[in-house]
């Protein structure tokens, strides 16, 4: 990480004020010595004078040479807006409403500036294809600096190539079946003690319940943090100062939200460190009593990835790290997911109608007394359905961001080495032929034998593809089934405000927080038979 003085430093000399500052000692030196320095200026010319011809012969013809090597095709179409700004301004005025202009006007592959760097926005099944498919040949994954110093050296996202495919083989231990099934009943009661308090404070803002939801659930499967201790409910408001600050300008002063995302991950990381230490400790005894026969302790993801951390070489500060990847990764995306869900199943009583009858006839709408099983949500195609609409929809991931390693041609243009592009999920689903009726929301269409039960890859990609799709993605697909059921078959709830307005960055949330009324299904119940 280049510190404030060093960034100061790569100024250019017209705005680096130390430049004037050596011109300043230098006339101190000739006032003291004019003859001197008057003599040696002309000999120092006189000896540099060939250096410099070299050096401009070099320089021309390296511009010679690099005119030649100008793109042969045009760059895409779009426009890079003002200098140094480009058309950020624009879309803070606009929103999501810029990307949509921007499609309609040059097509699924044109050109921006943002955030102070010029963009190549791509979207469209056959164009993300060549881009997923294409990573470490012609792209490489591309995170800006302070999300990658917020994250760390030892996170999947941040690893290349073999580091990078080592550190998912370890990730995706703990995504295997049977570690899903070890995390169901955890889920579960999770999901389940948020929806009660819910329906005890009647009222709740939805987006942040669902947040400090996810936050439970992963702390509690992945982590193994017990969320009813004090000490590890206070984490749920740091790692919310970690995630708000992880895109901020990466300088480290006191105050600001890179110094303050930095001390959030510190303590996050301590408090990931005593666990591991308290595994590692645990392990020992499981060791010693599995060997005289006595009952083994259930898994969260940290306690797998310990077991097998010499298999798969991992540092203990790169556990630790990975660790705090899957809290984020997992985080705001999933908790987007379930907001829509909410709000999704309220607008469409039809659709909560099939999914009541669903779980009716798979025999699960037992108020709160059914546990769930894997065997049991894998017979829900209606209810899978639903999650699958929602992520086609509302998609939590826009897009992505890589480099460009090596030019090459898309659709006629010109992607030049070096640039950042994006591949776009959310116009993607927008644009794809393969979905009738686009913008509505139609779960039918995911059912088995209709005319998107075979999901073509590139045309669905909530959880992007290739080699860096989502390692959570069937923990984040189980989650979010586990929600549908148990909201479902133990309440009900309206919205307070039904003229709901979006916004899609960090991911798609409801700008009012999504205000909820709940009523559980058994206090709906008794009232109704007091009613009687
Ligand atoms: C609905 C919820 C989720 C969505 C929509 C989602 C979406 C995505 C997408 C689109 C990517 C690919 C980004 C790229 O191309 O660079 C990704 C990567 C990743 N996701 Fe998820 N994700 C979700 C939940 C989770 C969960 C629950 C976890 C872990 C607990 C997780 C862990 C990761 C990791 C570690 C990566 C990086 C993979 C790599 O670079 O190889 N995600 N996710």
């Amino acid at each position: 990480m280049r510190n404030l003085s060093q960034t100061y430093l790569d100024l250019p000399a017209v705005l680096n004020p130390n430049v004037g500052n050596e011109s300043t000692s230098m006339d101190i030196v000739k006032s003291d010595s004019d003859s001197w320095t008057f003599l040696s200026d002309l000999s120092l010319l006189r000896a540099v004078m060939p250096t410099v011809l070299v050096a401009v012969s070099l320089l021309a013809w390296y511009y010679g040479a690099s005119l030649d090597k100008k793109p042969k095709l045009p760059l895409p179409p779009g426009s890079l807006g003002l200098p140094i700004i480009g058309e950020t301004l624009s879309l803070m005025f606009q929103g999501q409403r810029f990307f949509e202009d921007r499609r309609e006007r040059y097509g699924s592959v044109y050109k921006t500036h943002l955030l102070g760097s010029p963009i190549i926005r791509v979207c469209g099944p056959d164009n993300v294809r060549k881009i997923l498919l294409s990573e470490n040949k012609l792209v490489t994954v591309y995170w800006p600096t302070s999300v990658r110093a917020l994250l760390g050296d030892g996170t999947v996202s941040n690893a290349i190539g073999n580091l990078h495919r080592t550190r998912r083989r370890a990730l995706q231990r703990a995504f295997c079946y049977e570690a899903l099934s070890e995390y169901l009943p955890v889920m579960q009661k999770v999901v389940r003690d948020h929806i009660r308090r819910w329906c005890l404070e009647k009222v709740v803002y939805g987006y942040q319940e669902c947040k400090n939801m996810t936050f439970a659930v992963s702390a509690e499967t992945l982590v193994g943090f017990n969320m009813e201790s004090e000490k590890h409910k206070s984490l749920v408001h740091v790692f919310d100062v970690f995630v708000e600050n992880l895109f901020c300008l990466p300088f480290q002063i006191p105050g600001l939200g890179f110094s303050k995302g930095m001390s959030a991950r510190k303590r996050l990381l301590v408090e990931i460190g005593e666990s591991l230490t308290g595994k590692a400790k645990r392990n020992d005894v499981e060791e010693a009593s599995n060997e005289s026969g006595e009952f083994a302790f259930s898994q969260d993801a940290m306690s797998r990835l310990l077991e097998a951390q010499g298999e798969d070489s991992l540092t203990s500060s790169e556990l630790r790290e990975l660790c705090l990847e899957l809290l984020f990764a997992g985080h705001s995306t999933t908790a987007s997911a379930a907001t829509s869900l909410l709000l999704q199943l309220n607008k469409h009583g039809d659709v909560l109608s099939k999914v009541q009858a669903e779980l009716k006839s798979a025999d699960l709408s037992l108020g709160e007394q059914g546990d769930l099983t894997m065997a049991s949500l894998g017979q829900l195609e209606y209810v899978t359905a639903v999650v699958k609409e929602v992520l086609r929809l509302s998609p939590p991931v826009g897009g992505a961001y890589r480099t460009v390693l090596k030019s090459f041609n898309m659709n006629g243009y010109e992607i030049p080495a070096g640039w950042t592009l994006t591949y776009n999920i959310r116009d993607t689903h927008n644009t794809s032929d393969l979905f009738s009726n686009v913008t509505s929301f139609d779960p039918d269409r995911w059912l088995p034998r209709s005319s998107c039960s075979k999901e073509d890859k590139f045309h669905y990609l909530p959880f992007g593809g290739g080699t860096r799709a989502c390692v959570g993605k069937e923990f984040a697909k189980l989650f979010l089934k586990v929600f549908v059921v148990e909201i479902v078959r133990s309440c009900s709830w309206q919205l307070m405000n039904n003229d709901v307005n979006m916004s899609y960055l960090p991911v798609p949330h409801p700008v009012d927080g999504l205000p909820l009324s709940f009523t559980s299904v058994s206090s709906a119940r008794s009232q109704v038979a007091m009613d009687m």
